[in-house]
């Protein structure tokens, strides 16, 4: 039977959308308020579907993304999402028919990386993916924390205020740009993220709880930082059990990140505070008195990375350290394999193709998951990942690129 793999439509992205919501486990019924929409803010010349007899069996689209990589400039991806097939069309190939769409058209197009958030973890390191960036989420016992309950606001002459959503939806898109030079993994958010985050636009079938938001200003009287979160109101046999949930904080500046947390974890009623998806080196729990009354309770992959222009990815980001290392990437997909010597320094780097011998050898996936800084060569190649031509290679490159701070990105896509 043969599947036809191409673009939508407009009049077949309702079922399109069907099919996206079977795959999701979501009731296929696609209501005309979701077309209406989403329809907008998608581009359809980058919306792909597999139709068998006429109806769309699979899902897969695509859209430009600015990704911040360490030294704070942005790259340009391409954002995959909304990856579907029907349960009765797996593992027939279809989404490895899509992927190769996707890949040879972001490659054609000129984007350096293609990005994604993966449903599950097996699947995408085949497309020569790796996961680049990591989230933690904790839930703190406050009552443990040992926080000082005469605490009434920073100390340093910064302040708390609770502000509007109209607020948020004003400082909020510049905050976030801030964010991406101070912090690597970031992803751009749109004004229409913001307004969903902010409850401005509601999608059916997602119910609005209204939040309440917080900023950080300095002493100057500038917003560094900001807090969305929900309260609820819990007791037990006359004591108060209360929670507070994170949903978006946003911090540029260390004393922002902790005087939000201090603000949020300082309410009164409240015994419980969950973190929501922050970086796995957020201060939040380092900064209470006993850190271990914040309990990890999720640690995941989040970003997947796939370099597909491996010159401009590597000549983007910047080096703490200064040195040469030849690399041979192994990409059975054809988009980015070779040999190339990089030179880096603080000042800069130049990467070029070359015939000398590979000092270290790898698939393009692992070159992904290293290449936000995150993960260690040395671990790679313990784990055989990655093989030394010369010793001491895999130290050399986590000298190279390896990053003070971990990469982040506080959004989903
Ligand atoms: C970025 C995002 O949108 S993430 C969302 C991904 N979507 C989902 O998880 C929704 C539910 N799942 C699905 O829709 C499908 O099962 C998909 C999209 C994950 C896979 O689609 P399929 O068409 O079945 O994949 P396809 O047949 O091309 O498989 C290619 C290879 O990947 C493997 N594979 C596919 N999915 C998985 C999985 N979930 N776990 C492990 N291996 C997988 C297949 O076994 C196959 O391996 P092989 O080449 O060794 O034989």
């Amino acid at each position: 039977m043969s599947h036809e793999v191409r673009t939508v439509t407009e009049s077949e992205f309702p079922d399109w959308l069907r099919a996206r919501r079977i795959a999701f486990l979501q009731p296929p019924v696609v209501p005309d308020e979701e077309v209406a929409q989403r329809l907008p803010y998608v581009d359809l010349r980058r919306t792909r579907g597999v139709f068998d007899g006429g109806r769309c069996v699979a899902t897969l689209r695509s859209f430009a993304q600015r990704l911040t990589v360490p030294g704070g400039a942005r790259i340009g991806a391409s954002a995959v999402t909304n990856v579907s097939v029907l349960p009765t069309h797996r593992r027939r190939g279809l989404l490895s028919r899509l992927m190769a769409a996707e890949l040879a058209e972001a490659k054609e197009r000129g984007d350096a990386v293609s990005t994604l958030v993966a449903a599950e973890y097996p699947i995408y390191g085949r497309y020569g993916y790796g996961p680049a960036t990591w989230i933690t989420e904790w839930t703190v016992d406050v009552r443990r924390a040992g926080l000082d309950p005469r605490w009434a606001g920073p100390d340093d002459g910064g302040r708390v205020d609770l502000v509007e959503a109209a607020d948020v939806r004003a400082f909020g898109p510049g905050l976030h740009d801030r964010l991406g030079a101070v912090r690597h993994g970031v992803v751009d958010r749109d004004r229409r993220a913001w307004e969903i985050g902010t409850g401005a636009v509601v999608l059916p079938g997602r119910p609005w709880t209204e939040p309440l938001y917080a900023t950080y200003r300095s002493a100057a009287g500038e917003v560094e930082g900001y807090v969305c979160y929900t309260t609820d109101d819990t007791w037990e046999d006359k004591q108060p059990l209360c929670s507070a949930t994170v949903r978006d904080l946003i911090a540029v500046t260390p004393a922002a990140e902790r005087a939000l947390w201090h603000f949020v974890c300082s309410h009164d009623w409240t015994t419980t505070v969950k973190s929501g998806h922050r970086a796995p080196d957020d201060l939040l729990p380092l900064l209470l008195p006993d850190p271990r009354a914040a309990r990890v309770t999720t640690h995941a992959d989040l970003v997947w990375l796939r370099i597909l222009d491996v010159v401009r990815a590597l000549e983007t980001r910047t080096y703490a350290a200064s040195g040469a290392l030849v690399l041979e990437l192994a990409d059975p997909a054809g988009l980015a394999g070779g040999r190339y010597r990089l030179d880096a320094s603080p000042q800069g780097a130049s990467c070029v193709p070359t015939t000398a011998s590979a000092d270290l050898s790898m698939d393009v996936a692992a070159l992904g998951t290293l290449y936000l800084g995150d993960e260690s060569a040395v671990r790679l190649a313990a784990l055989g990942r990655v093989e030394e031509g010369r010793p001491g290679a895999a130290a050399a490159a986590d000298a190279l690129l390896r990053t003070s701070r971990r990469p982040w990105c506080p959004d989903m896509f």
